[in-house]
């Protein structure tokens, strides 16, 4: 059961630097020492051992007595049967929506002819090979298999890996393998956590390294991505993308009742969830905490939801330009504006990974099927990262192309670029055409 006493309400303005610095921090756990220590060593048994460790974290973490990690063809036609029609079409419906947003931010390469004879070009390529993970601790997320199978397969990335958590009796979620069929994603892999993410990085005798790890998960996952694009794996990676986080930030227009059911969407993903009211109405504040008992202990996952709320806060400041400031500083994963002109108030909100404009607008439907991507920055990242989109699964690149005429242009400048530098090779590779006769010699 949850109580008004486990929800506190705080009065911004009364708080001191440091509490206002510790009320807006993010749950301990994704930062310890001993969590990394783990990760270390699941990696380094990964890069070592390759599938025999992998089959053991999976029977250990998730599964007892999983001996297959790659999915057959027979093994997807039986649980492609598996699927509703139901739960077909409304995979059918969100795939729809985010292709049709993704398609949208389709990119250009760019021409452009700088000084005279000298043309310089912005080139995109789709990365060749990519990994997909998809959370299924505490819940399997088909929706997850969309936001990132869909990019990946827009861009024609031509090697696509998902992998996931088998379930307790060794196997994958129908509804995932449904969305990862529509997405044209081949290799299917039953592991999870830091040792999934390490696999894709190095590779094992049964799942493909790959050049990019993309997907959310919780602190193992996030940690292993962080640890692989910073050693000898080569890997780069989307984003922190962690335990979820909302912060709605309402005006006395706010209803109470919508503000606590998207409070509490997001509560319910995991007990590391973080989600934060900020409000100059003291009255919305009080209201909102009542429905939140009201809510939560009428909800299936009232434990997890429960824990996480723990760490939420509700937040009353002096005023609606307070609270901008102190979203602001949050830089929440998803931000609610639940306010009377929330279109214009969301022109000044830049630090959020996706925002939700208006009182109509829940936090779920980004979840699942508005079109836009759900794989965003938490832990505050949303101050220096973008939200996914399809320009994450491609790599630019420049091409530039100099005639001999553009090169006797251009050559004061770089000729005195290269003297002030004191690198002589570099003039020399200027000079030494510029002297040389017409047809190379
Ligand atoms: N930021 C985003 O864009 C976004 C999107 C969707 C979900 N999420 C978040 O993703 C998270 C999913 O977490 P989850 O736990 O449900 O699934 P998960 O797949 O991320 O993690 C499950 C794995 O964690 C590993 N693990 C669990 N306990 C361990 C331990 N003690 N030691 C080592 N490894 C351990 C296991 O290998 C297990 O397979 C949630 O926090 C959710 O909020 C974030
Ligand atoms: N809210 C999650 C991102 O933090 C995404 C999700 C998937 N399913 C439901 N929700
Ligand atoms: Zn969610």
């Amino acid at each position: 059961m949850l109580t008004l006493q486990d929800i506190a309400i705080t009065q911004w303005s009364q708080l001191t630097r440091s509490e206002q610095q510790a009320t807006l921090a993010r749950p301990e756990q994704s930062r310890s020492a001993q969590l990394k220590e783990t990760v270390r060593n699941i990696i380094e048994r990964i890069k070592l051992e390759g599938d025999v460790a992998l089959l053991d974290y999976t029977r250990q973490f998730d599964c007892a007595d999983i001996e297959q990690l790659v999915l057959d063809d027979a093994q997807k036609q039986a649980l492609l049967a598996q699927v509703s029609d139901r739960a077909k079409a409304a995979i059918d419906k969100a795939y729809d929506n985010i292709r049709a947003f993704h398609v949208a931010q389709t990119p250009e390469d760019i021409t452009l002819t700088t000084s005279p004879g000298v043309q310089c070009t912005l080139k995109y390529t789709a990365l060749e090979s990519v990994g997909l993970y998809i959370p299924g601790g505490s819940a399997t997320l088909p929706s997850t298999a969309l936001m990132l199978g869909v990019p990946a397969q827009i861009a024609g990335c031509k090697t696509r890996v998902l992998v996931t958590p088998p379930n307790k009796q060794g196997e994958m979620s129908p509804e995932v393998v449904y969305a990862a069929e529509k997405c044209g994603i081949e290799t299917l892999v039953m592991c999870g956590g830091a040792q999934a993410v390490a696999a894709l990085a190095y590779g094992t005798e049964s799942v493909p390294k790959v050049d990019k790890v993309f997907g959310p998960g919780n602190a193992f996952v996030t940690e292993a991505k962080q640890q692989l694009s910073q050693n000898d794996s080569g890997i780069s990676i989307d984003m922190p993308a962690g335990p979820s986080e909302l912060l709605v930030l309402a005006d006395d227009t706010a209803n109470p009742r919508f503000v606590a059911a998207d409070l509490l969407s997001q509560a319910e993903h995991g007990p590391d969830s973080q989600v934060i009211l900020v409000t100059p109405s003291a009255a919305v504040a009080s209201a909102v905490q009542a429905e939140l008992v009201t809510q939560c202990n009428a909800l299936p996952r009232i434990d997890i939801a429960r824990q996480a709320l723990a760490s939420s806060r509700l937040i009353v400041t002096q005023s609606l330009a307070e609270a901008v400031a102190v979203t602001q500083r949050y830089a929440p994963e998803h931000l609610a504006v639940q306010t009377e002109d929330a279109a214009e108030l969301s022109a000044q909100l830049t630090t959020a990974g996706s925002i939700f404009v208006g009182h109509y607008t829940p936090e779920s439907g980004g979840d699942y099927a508005t079109g836009t991507n759900h794989v965003l920055p938490t832990y505050g990242y949303a101050k220096n990262y973008s939200s996914l989109g399809l320009l994450d699964f491609y790599r630019r690149y420049t091409l530039q192309e100099v005639t001999r005429e553009g090169l006797a242009e251009l050559a004061e400048s770089i000729t005195t670029l290269a003297d002030i530098e004191g690198l002589d090779a570099h003039k020399r590779a200027v000079t030494i055409r510029l002297e040389a006769q017409e047809g190379n010699s």
